[in-house]
């Protein structure tokens, strides 16, 4: 074991020798040297240079805070948070922690050099990127975040300046100083922090905490900046800015043509309840970022000038079920929100662009589009399903949840598609489409009837869930995979959403637990069997009344899980831990 400590032979000037002590746990004493190079800029706290490591050559950002600056306990405490955050991520699109020592005068934080300057001053130069700059450096920004938040790291700092590019033109995430780590899921922060123009609005309020939710927030207004060229609410006047986050008072000027879909992705994310944000694999199957092929790096020409015409050429689209080149397959869980959808607007009940943003939620189990390998695994898992004996024959392949407006819609495997309207009543459609079941509550709302429609010869007064119908359908459309359709259409009889999972109960007596995490458990009353699929799309089944004994210890955590929100569905005034979260809508 080492420790160190470190004399700065002369501090002042470039080309200095900084030496690192390093005491080995022999009693001997050696030093790391490295020379002071150019230097590359300075932040609030620390000066930056490069490092020169004098016997591996290798260059590192070296940065260098005085410890005159620590004397209070919150910057120690900073710089101490920073360094232990910082020091525990590995991932190509975040600056690489290398190293940090310290002497009397100095602490010293070595990192991976990013030798193109930050995307602040990349717009300075610019003034504003193209299309696909934005989404190239989009879609690393949010390879970094996933990255962060998946290790339960919340930036806080999102901003152009925060932004490096390596000498690969390769986006690197970096300054930790504001980051935190949350010691458990669903912890919620407190501290007022961030800079103003990027600050979400849940962090002014502060009235219930924020969450990672404030990344995607400043996310958006990353977006804007780097199209626009300024961020959206910047004003002469802090308090001003604020004002505008709070009221959500910004917009897109005329004389900056930008894309329907750059619109809308910077509308979907600047929406100011966080719980109604895209999460990031919502962006990542945005159309912003999948209507053409994107290049994984960009020239180092477009440091100085916009990508030629002749280079931007290789990445147009080539129609709607383009297969993306440059990234990788999209998980089971995104998939993209149709255009149609987010524009169209209903006959009737008129969905408004506002309402459609911050609502609209699509998790599917399938692609619709080819999409490399993912979906033939997960077409393949599907059909699995109906080859063990006794597993399920119809399960919800698809689902949107549209319950702030007008109710779940969702797709089956046998290719019908239904509602779940908020007044809870629900609508079947065959797989063709020209036919639908209608069910209702009548009477006291005891009596469930159900009444069986052809299209077009309805009753007048169910045309406006009729068209919403078809609206859902067309949008979850899927092949038909497997499943029987037979005379009698299934449909959800409930549904619940909850922190970790979305739980349907079908007419046909299966009650499918869908986990975020993608694992799913189908409890088959009929059969009383157990499919538990796991997060790889495995699906194993066992007799419903083994299956809690079971040696297999996710499945036996999920059907706990399950076990207890069933409870407080049935019971709700009884059960409740405070674990899950119900948001969905359910009958009685
Ligand atoms: N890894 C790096 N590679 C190249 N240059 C860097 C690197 N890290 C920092 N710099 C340069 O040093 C400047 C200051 O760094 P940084 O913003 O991290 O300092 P800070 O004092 O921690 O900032 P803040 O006041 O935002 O907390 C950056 O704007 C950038 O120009």
């Amino acid at each position: 074991m080492t420790s160190k400590i470190t004399r700065t032979l002369s501090e002042s000037q470039e080309g200095q020798i900084v030496e690192e002590k390093i005491y080995k746990a022999n009693g001997e004493i050696s030093f790391k040297r490295y020379s002071k190079g150019r230097f590359l800029g300075k932040g609030g706290f620390a000066r930056v240079y490069e490092f020169l490591n004098l016997d591996s050559k290798q260059i590192s950002a070296g940065k260098i805070i005085s410890k005159a600056s620590l004397n209070k306990s919150r910057a120690r405490q900073k710089l101490m948070s920073e360094i232990k955050i910082h020091r525990s991520l590995n991932n190509q699109n975040i600056v690489r922690f290398e190293h940090f020592f310290e002497d009397s005068d100095n602490v010293y934080i070595l990192l991976e050099l990013c030798t193109n300057q930050t995307l602040s001053e990349l717009i300075r130069r610019r003034k504003r990127l193209t299309e696909i700059e934005v989404q190239c450096y989009t879609f690393q920004a949010i390879s970094a975040l996933k990255y962060l938040h998946a290790h339960r790291v919340i930036h806080r700092d999102i901003k152009l300046g925060n932004l490096f590019l390596s000498d690969k033109m390769e986006l690197k995430l970096g300054d930790f100083g504001l980051a935190t780590k949350l010691e458990f899921d669903g912890e919620r922060k407190r501290t007022i922090c961030g800079t103003p123009n990027y600050i979400a609005p849940e962090i002014l309020e502060g009235t219930h905490g924020h969450s990672y939710e404030v990344d995607t927030w400043s996310l958006g207004v990353l977006i804007y900046t780097m199209l626009i060229g300024k961020p959206p609410f910047e004003t002469n006047d802090v308090k001003l800015t604020y004002r505008r986050i709070k009221m959500n008072a910004y917009s897109f000027p005329d004389q900056v043509p930008i894309s329907k879909e750059a619109r809308d992705i910077v509308s979907e994310i600047l929406i100011n309840d966080p719980t109604a944000r895209p999460s990031l694999d919502d962006l990542l199957a945005h159309p912003f970022l999948c209507k053409n092929s994107l290049p994984k790096l960009l020239p180092a020409s477009t440091l100085a000038v916009p990508p030629s015409s002749a280079y931007l050429k290789q990445f147009e689209s080539t129609g709607k079920d383009d297969v993306k080149l440059s990234r990788p397959p999209r998980s089971s869980s995104q998939t993209r929100i149709s255009e149609d959808l987010r524009s169209n607007r209903l006959e009737d009940g008129r969905l408004t662009e506002r309402e459609i943003k911050s609502t609209n939620r699509v998790i599917s189990r399938t692609e619709s589009t080819a999409c490399g390998s993912n979906t033939s695994r997960k077409t393949a898992t599907i059909s699995c399903y109906n080859f063990i004996s006794g597993g399920p024959t119809l399960w919800v392949n698809k689902w949107v949840d549209y319950s702030n407006k007008y109710g779940l819609g969702y797709m089956l495997s046998n290719g019908c598609a239904g509602v779940y309207f908020n007044d809870a009543s629900k609508i079947v459609a065959n797989s063709k489409g020209d036919s639908f079941q209608y069910i209702s509550r009548s009477g006291n709302g005891r009596e469930e009837t159900m009444v069986q429609h052809t299209i077009p010869n309805f009753p007048s007064e169910l045309q406006k869930k009729v068209t919403l119908l078809q609206h859902f359908r067309k949008h979850l459309m899927i092949d038909k995979l497997c499943g029987d359709e037979s005379k009698e259409l299934v449909y959800i009889k409930k549904w619940l959403l909850t922190e970790h999972a979305i739980i349907f109960r079908l007419s046909n007596k299966v009650v499918q637990v869908s986990f975020l995490d993608k694992s799913e458990l189908l409890l088959c009353s009929d059969s009383k069997m157990v499919t538990y699929v796991d997060k790889q799309g495995m699906p194993a089944i066992y007799p419903l009344s083994s299956a809690m004994e079971t040696q297999n210890r996710e499945m036996a955590k999920r059907l706990r899980y399950t076990k207890e929100i069933l409870t407080s569905m049935l019971h709700p005034q009884t059960a409740g831990t405070g674990e899950y979260r119900p948001t969905g809508k359910n009958e009685d």
